[in-house]
C-alpha cells in the first residue's frame, strides 16, 4: 500500500492526478499502465537526470510491461529551442509511437516544457506524462499544461497548452538535485504564499530549513504548492483571467532571463522569479499600492534562504533599462500594447494590474538598475 499524497487537477474530461511521494519512479509502470493500458512510451530526459535515474525508470516501466525508448538532451535552459524540439519529435516518430502512446517528460521544467510541446504537436496531440525531478518541476511546471520553448526575443514565446494525463513526483529523487537548483525551485514555492496564501508564506518563513533538509515539511510544501496551482488551473486553464496570478515575479524575471540569453551559469528561472517577486513588491510599494515593509519582508526571506533578490545579484552585468523594457513588452500578458503586471497590496494579496504605465516601469528599472 503506497502512502503517496494525491492531488487532483479538476479539468473535467482532461482531469488528472498528481501523485507525490518517494519511490514513484520504480512504480511508474504500475501507475501509468493502470491509467493508459497497452501504452508504449518515449522517455525524454537530460544528461544529468539520465546519469542517475534513467535505469531505475526503465526498470520500473519494464516491471509494468511498458515498452520504452529514450532520448537524452543536454541539460539547461538553452535546450528549450527548435533544434531540441525537432530531435524529440523525430525520436517519437522514429519509435513509431501512435497518438494513444505517451511521451514521458523525465526531468526538470526544461524537459517538461519541451517534451510537453512535442507531445502537443506530434500527430496533433499525443498522451503525455510528467515525471518531474527538480523541486521547481514538482511544485509548478509539471502541473497545468503550459508547454513551449524560448525565443531570443523572449521566454516561452512559442508553445501550446497541452495537459498531461498524469504527474508522478518522486520526492526521493530530489536527494540528487544540486543545492542551487533546490533553492531556485523554492522561489516558486514561496510564490504561492505571496499570491494569496499569507499563512503559507508565514509557515515557510518559520519552516524553510526543514523544507530544505527533507522529510515531512518538504512533502507538505510540495503538496501545498500543487494544491494551490491545481486550484488556479482548474478555474482558468487557458489564462483568460486568474491564472495570470501564477506569473507573479515573472514579468521582470523572464526579462532578466532573456537579457542573459538563458545562460544558466548566470541566472536560472527560479532565481529570475525570486528577483522578479522582490521587484514586483518594491514596484507595488513605489506605486503606493503596498507598504514598503512588505517588500522588505519578501527581500529578507529571499536573502535568508540564499536566493538573489535584486538586479545587482545577476553576475556579469545587465543590458540597460530600455532593453529590459523591450523584453517586458514581449510578455504574453501584454494586451493591445498595454503592459500587465502581477502587483500586490501586501503579503498574499496579489492582483492582476492591467495598463501599467510604461513610463513608471522604465523609471523603476532605471532606479533599480545596477549600472
Ligand atoms: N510550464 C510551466 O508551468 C512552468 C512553470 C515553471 C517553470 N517552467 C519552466 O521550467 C524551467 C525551469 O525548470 P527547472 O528549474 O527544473 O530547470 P531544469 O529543467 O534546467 O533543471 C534544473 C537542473 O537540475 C538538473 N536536475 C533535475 N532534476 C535532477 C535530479 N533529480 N538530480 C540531479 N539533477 C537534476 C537538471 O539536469 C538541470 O541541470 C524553465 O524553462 C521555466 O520557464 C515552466
Ligand atoms: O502555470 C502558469 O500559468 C505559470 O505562470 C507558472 C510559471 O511559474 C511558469 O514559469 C510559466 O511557464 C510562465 O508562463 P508564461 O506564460 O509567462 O510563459
Ligand atoms: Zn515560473
Amino acid at each position: 500500500m503506497s502512502e503517496d499524497v494525491k492531488v487532483e487537477v479538476g479539468l473535467g474530461e482532461r482531469a488528472y492526478d498528481i501523485l507525490i511521494g518517494p519511490g514513484l519512479i520504480a512504480r511508474a509502470g504500475e501507475e501509468i499502465g493502470s491509467r493508459l493500458p497497452g501504452v508504449r512510451v518515449a522517455i525524454v530526459t537530460d544528461e544529468n537526470v539520465a546519469a542517475t535515474h534513467l535505469e531505475t525508470l526503465k526498470a520500473g516501466l519494464d516491471a509494468g510491461g511498458i515498452a520504452s525508448s529514450s532520448v537524452v538532451l543536454p541539460a539547461g535552459e538553452k535546450t528549450k529551442n527548435f533544434t531540441a524540439l525537432q530531435e524529440v519529435v523525430d525520436a517519437v516518430l522514429a519509435a513509431r509511437l501512435e497518438r494513444g502512446d505517451a511521451v514521458i517528460a523525465f526531468g526538470g521544467g526544461v524537459i517538461g516544457d519541451l517534451s510537453g510541446f512535442a507531445a502537443g504537436i506530434v500527430r496533433r496531440g499525443m498522451h503525455f506524462v510528467q515525471m518531474p525531478t527538480s523541486l521547481l518541476a514538482q511544485v509548478d511546471s509539471s502541473v497545468g499544461g503550459k508547454t513551449g520553448i524560448n525565443s531570443a526575443r523572449g521566454k516561452n514565446l512559442i508553445g501550446v497548452f497541452h495537459q498531461p494525463k498524469l504527474v508522478l513526483a518522486d520526492t526521493a529523487v530530489l536527494d540528487t538535485l544540486p543545492a542551487r537548483e533546490f533553492r531556485a525551485g523554492y522561489a516558486e514555492v514561496a510564490k504561492y504564499g505571496l499570491i494569496d496564501r499569507p499563512d503559507f508564506f508565514a509557515w515557510l518563513e518559520k519552516n524553510w530549513q526543514e523544507v530544505f533538509s527533507g522529510g515531512p515539511a518538504r512533502i507538505e510544501a510540495i503538496a501545498q504548492s500543487c494544491r494551490a496551482k491545481a486550484d488556479v488551473v482548474a478555474r482558468d486553464e487557458f489564462e483568460t483571467g486568474d491564472r495570470a496570478l501564477l506569473n507573479l515575479g515573472h514579468t521582470f524575471g523572464h526579462a532578466l532571463e532573456a537579457a542573459v540569453a538563458y545562460d544558466g551559469a548566470r541566472l536560472v528561472h527560479g532565481e529570475g522569479v525570486a528577483i522578479g517577486m522582490a521587484l514586483a513588491h518594491r514596484f507595488s510599494a513605489r506605486m503606493n499600492l503596498a507598504s514598503p515593509d512588505d517588500a522588505a519582508r519578501v527581500e529578507a526571506h529571499l536573502k535568508a534562504v540564499g536566493l538573489p533578490w535584486r538586479m545587482a545579484d545577476v553576475p556579469g552585468g545587465l543590458p540597460d533599462a530600455d532593453t529590459l523594457l523591450s523584453f517586458i513588452a514581449q510578455d504574453k500578458k501584454v494586451s493591445r500594447g498595454a503592459l500587465t503586471f502581477i502587483l500586490t497590496r501586501g503579503i498574499g494579496q496579489s492582483f492582476i494590474a492591467r495598463d501599467v504605465p510604461t513610463s513608471e516601469v522604465l523609471a523603476f528599472l532605471k532606479e533599480n538598475h545596477p549600472g
